[in-house]
């Protein structure tokens, strides 16, 4: 029997595993658990794995799997030295993140009064977030600009902005991960050098914290050389700085990739993984549609962000999360990890159901993906 011990709150993890896996689940909030009978770890990016949190190899482990795209909770290079097959869950919640950015600039377009088609986007990392995220702004009459000079050493077929046109764009979008290291690290890539003589509309980190130097551009922002920040992810996470969530225009609990299709995908991605590193079948499997459904008989709001909060829930977050700045330092990173594992998820956007009437009052709702309500057709 293969021992699995699991997040607890990684989404439908039962039902992509064979009645051969005897699965455990443990709390995240306790820090990385007692792995003695352990064959497999399933964790979140919540569970930081590297030679302080897991200094002796537990003798059964041998596999370890991310339900997420960023890989910066775990030290791969140990993990490969104690001989552990390591797995993240690329591209499951890539569509969840270019959604998100589309409502933050459409809501951050109504409300400041810009015309964000008349603005070019640079995208920071063309990967599986990156390519959703041009995608879908493309949809939209949004110019972007892509820039990834890691992938076009990579692929003689990609071409990539150069440093010099990323930082004329008018809005920085960052989908790179976190590095440290190697010939194109990502921490602080966005600090006081890049920002000095340069003038930025919005930036949107939804990456990783320490992407961006949130000090330098708090700066910018105060001397008027970066207009808005808007902030899904932060250093330190979970703690926050105070200092950047009051000067950002829109801040959340790190939820630009939830919705119940990437957390899905999150768990069967990383379970696939996991059968084929003990060379075990994949259970047949089928996934029932859960549409949401707007009643077609109630009139669309007045405006497009009443609508989009409607839509997608990023406002509720950012309510709940300005309650928890609230709260002391020590309860407000519990407050921080508890907000994102247990807030109700979203449905992605062709899984809600539209009236007519509203795109007929707001075109852009059609370009961003929803499906019409049968009896609006
Ligand atoms: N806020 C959220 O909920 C989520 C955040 N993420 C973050 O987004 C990151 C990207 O995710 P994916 O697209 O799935 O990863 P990916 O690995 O498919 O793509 C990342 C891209 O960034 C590029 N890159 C690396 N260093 C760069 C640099 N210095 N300059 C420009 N480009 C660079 C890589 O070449 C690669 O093409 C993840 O590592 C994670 O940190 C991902 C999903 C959800
Ligand atoms: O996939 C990633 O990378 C993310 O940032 C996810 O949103 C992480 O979700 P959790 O693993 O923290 O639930």
């Amino acid at each position: 029997m293969i021992n699995v011990l699991a997040d607890r709150y990684l989404r439908n993890i039962t039902s992509y595993l064979p009645d051969t896996i005897n699965l455990d689940c443990y709390d995240p909030g306790n820090g990385v658990p007692d792995l003695t009978d352990t064959d497999a770890l399933l964790i979140r990016t919540v569970t930081d794995i590297n030679k302080r949190t897991m200094p002796a190899i537990p003798k059964r482990l041998s596999f370890v799997g991310t339900g997420s795209a960023g890989i910066d909770h775990v030290d791969t290079d140990y993990l490969t030295q104690c001989g552990i097959t390591f797995s993240n869950s690329a591209g499951c919640n890539a569509r969840s993140v270019a959604e998100y950015v589309a409502v933050c600039l459409l809501y951050w377009s109504e409300q400041q009064e810009e015309n964000v088609e008349q603005m070019t986007i640079g995208i920071l990392g063309v990967g599986h977030v990156g390519t959703q995220v041009i995608k879908l702004l493309n949809n939209l009459n949004i110019t972007t600009v892509a820039y990834d000079p890691p992938r076009a050493e990579r692929e003689e077929n990609f071409d990539s902005a150069t440093l010099q046109q990323i930082l004329q764009c008018d809005i920085l979008s960052f989908h790179t991960p976190l590095t440290h290291s190697g010939e194109h690290p990502t921490y602080h890539w966005l600090a006081e050098d890049k920002l000095n003589n340069q003038q930025f509309s919005l930036i949107i980190n939804a990456a990783r914290g320490g992407v961006i130097d949130e000090q330098a551009v708090c700066n910018a922002m105060t001397e008027d050389r970066v207009g808005d920040i808007i902030i899904d992810v932060w250093e330190g996470e979970p703690q926050l700085q105070l200092s950047t969530a009051n000067q950002a225009f829109i801040i959340t609990p790190h939820i630009a990739g939830y919705s119940i299709q990437a957390k899905r995908n999150a768990s069967k991605f990383m379970v696939d993984a996991m059968l084929d590193h003990f060379d075990l079948e994949r259970p047949s499997h089928s996934e029932e549609p859960d549409p949401r459904i707007i009643d077609p008989d109630v009139s669309p709001p007045d405006s497009l962000s009443a609508i989009l909060d409607e839509l997608h829930p990023l406002k509720t977050y950012e309510k709940k999360l300005q309650q928890i700045i609230l709260q002391n330092s020590q309860k407000r990173g519990k407050l921080f990890n508890k907000l994102r594992a247990e807030f109700p998820l979203r449905q992605e956007f062709n899984q809600i159901q539209i009236p007519a009437s509203y795109i007929d009052k707001f075109p852009i709702l059609g370009k961003l993906g929803f499906s019409l309500t049968a009896d609006s057709k």
